[in-house]
């Protein structure tokens, strides 16, 4: 078995002596990020590596992109007022506006180190800082003024609850009175049936799910924008993934557009962890350990039969993280496929020749494989959901399928057990260590707020909490490097081939 590195880098030269960037990844569901990308590489592309200045120029206009909007852009006489954030116990400390957190902390020394993004040939170190999150001692918003809207969007994800419950008692700690739910994501905004949900929060975090209910698909940006303006919305905090985010930048550029001094924060929301630039999101950790049940339901299932073949379908439509961290985890794992490393069922290198194998030699196997991998063995419907997200073939249900017939062709007994724990994974509460980010993700998202930035989402980098302009996280799908020193990890876990 050889894991080789193909391409060690994973990066595109745009035109010579121009700047190399990490191959934004496409899937074909992400097709509406692609004009928020396309404005994000041709801004860096600009940059001329044969300038002796490029690299200042890249450090400014790095810091132009991650600069985050705020109320005074629009409203440049807002007038500033003492905060109102103070706890019983003690005065808070308070971040400055300069504060920075740094977002690259791997100066790699070549383009062929594992997991290497280079900015030029010579893999430069190039600083590059983004805004710290958390309280200011200046807010931009009066309490008695502010009516505050929490929607949560997309699909479900364990912490929406943890989160919904912080901003609630963060905006209430401000002296904020007026604050209610928006039911069932964008939708709310619409629905004249659907009244604001105006409900404790106290002890809402201890189930999973998401009181104010959730939906794909709804009404259009100027139909969201009106209804913020009728009901008199100037607070709205917005959870959900990169379709939700999308949807909170239109709300925040038309806001600015009518003139409403409006604050639009979104805290992402994305149990397949595909959103850039943030160590992880809310509900994934919860994900994989969760995950482990269905993994170790499998093995058991495989090792407790003659010939077992335990298949697990993870969630990941474009992002194998969940599956690959699940893999890690587990030790149970003998294939973990993933959309970003492409693999063969059929010949000699094939998956399902490595199956007959390990079935010769262990008795059993374990598969695990991610939601979007291998979709090109499957029929293309060209369906979409309400979102406009594409509708994936069942890739488990393929390999189910696909592993009965080789076996009963070869003439070798197979018993294979198909577990797609999704909807299972998705509904359950977030462990301690999500409930732990979803509470410093929702304080924070307050904190923005009040401090007068909109168009932000917030995330953990590096162990620190950051704002970052919406744009630059949704950019194109966060996907798994496999070249990075994790999928390695994997890779040395499972001690699968290639497949290819
Ligand atoms: N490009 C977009 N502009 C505005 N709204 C969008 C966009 N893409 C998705 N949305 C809306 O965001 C919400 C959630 O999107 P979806 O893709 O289902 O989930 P997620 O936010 O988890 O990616 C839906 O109501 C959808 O209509
Ligand atoms: O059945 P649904 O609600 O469309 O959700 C399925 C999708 O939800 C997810 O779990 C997460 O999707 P979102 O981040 O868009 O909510 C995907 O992995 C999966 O494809
Ligand atoms: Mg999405």
């Amino acid at each position: 078995m050889c894991i080789s590195p193909k391409n060690p880098f994973l990066v595109r030269s745009a035109r010579p002596g121009s700047l190399i960037l990490p191959k934004p990844r496409s899937p074909a569901n992400s097709v509406r990020f692609h004009r928020v990308a396309a404005v994000a590489a041709a801004r860096a592309t600009a940059i001329d590596l044969s300038d002796p200045e490029w690299k200042l120029k890249y450090q400014r206009d790095f810091e132009e992109r991650f600069n985050i909007p705020h109320i005074t852009d629009a409203f440049p006489d807002a007038e500033a007022i003492p905060s109102t954030f103070c706890l019983k116990m003690r005065s808070p400390t308070y971040i400055n506006n300069k504060d920075r957190v740094l977002l690259k902390v791997i100066n790699y020394s070549s383009p062929a180190s594992a997991g290497a993004v280079c900015i030029d040939p010579d893999c430069t170190w190039i600083e590059q800082w983004v805004q710290r999150a958390g309280p200011r001692e200046n807010i931009y918003f009066r309490p008695e003024d502010v009516k505050a809207a929490i929607v949560t969007c997309g699909g479900l994800c364990p912490g929406l609850n943890d989160v919904i419950r912080l901003i609630v008692i963060t905006l209430e700690i401000y002296g904020v009175k007026n604050i209610v739910g928006i039911p069932f994501g964008y939708r709310g905004f619409s629905d004249k049936n659907l009244p604001e949900i105006l409900k404790v929060v106290q002890n809402i975090h201890l189930s999973g799910g998401s009181l104010l209910g959730v939906s794909r698909g709804g009404p259009t940006v100027t139909e969201i924008v009106d209804s913020m303006e009728e009901r008199g919305i100037n607070m709205l905090f917005v959870l959900g993934g990169n379709g939700t985010h999308a949807g909170a930048n239109a709300i925040h550029n038309e806001c600015v557009k009518r003139r409403m001094k409006v604050a639009v924060v979104g805290v992402p929301k994305t149990i397949d962890n595909d959103i850039l630039h943030m160590d992880k999101t809310f509900g994934f950790d919860t994900a994989v350990e969760e995950a482990q049940r269905a993994i170790n339901s499998a093995y058991i299932e495989a090792h407790s039969a003659y010939h077992g073949i335990g298949v697990v379908k993870l969630m990941g439509r474009s992002s194998g993280f969940i599956a690959m961290q699940a893999s890690l985890a587990s030790g149970q794992v003998d294939i973990c496929l993933i959309p970003e490393v492409p693999f063969n069922f059929h010949g000699p290198d094939g998956v399902l020749k490595h199956l007959n194998y390990l079935i010769e030699t262990k008795g059993s196997a374990v598969v695990c494989v991610a939601e979007g991998a291998g979709q090109s063995f499957l029929e293309n419907t060209n369906a979409k959901d309400a979102s406009g997200n594409k509708v994936l073939g069942d890739i488990g249900v393929h390999i189910q399928q696909e592993t009965k017939k080789y076996f009963k062709e070869i003439g070798v007994a197979a018993d294979v057990k198909y577990i797609d724990p999704t909807y299972m994974i998705r509904a359950v509460r977030a462990n301690a260590s999500d409930g732990i980010l979803c509470t410093v993700l929702g304080q924070n998202a307050v904190h923005g707020a009040f401090a007068g930035y909109s168009g932000i989402t917030v995330g953990i980098i590096n162990n620190h909490y950051a704002y970052l302009p919406i744009p630059e996280v949704i950019a194109y799908d966060k996907s798994v490097d496999p070249n990075s020193r994790m999928w390695h990890r994997c890779l040395t876990s499972t001690g699968q081939p290639d497949f290819l």
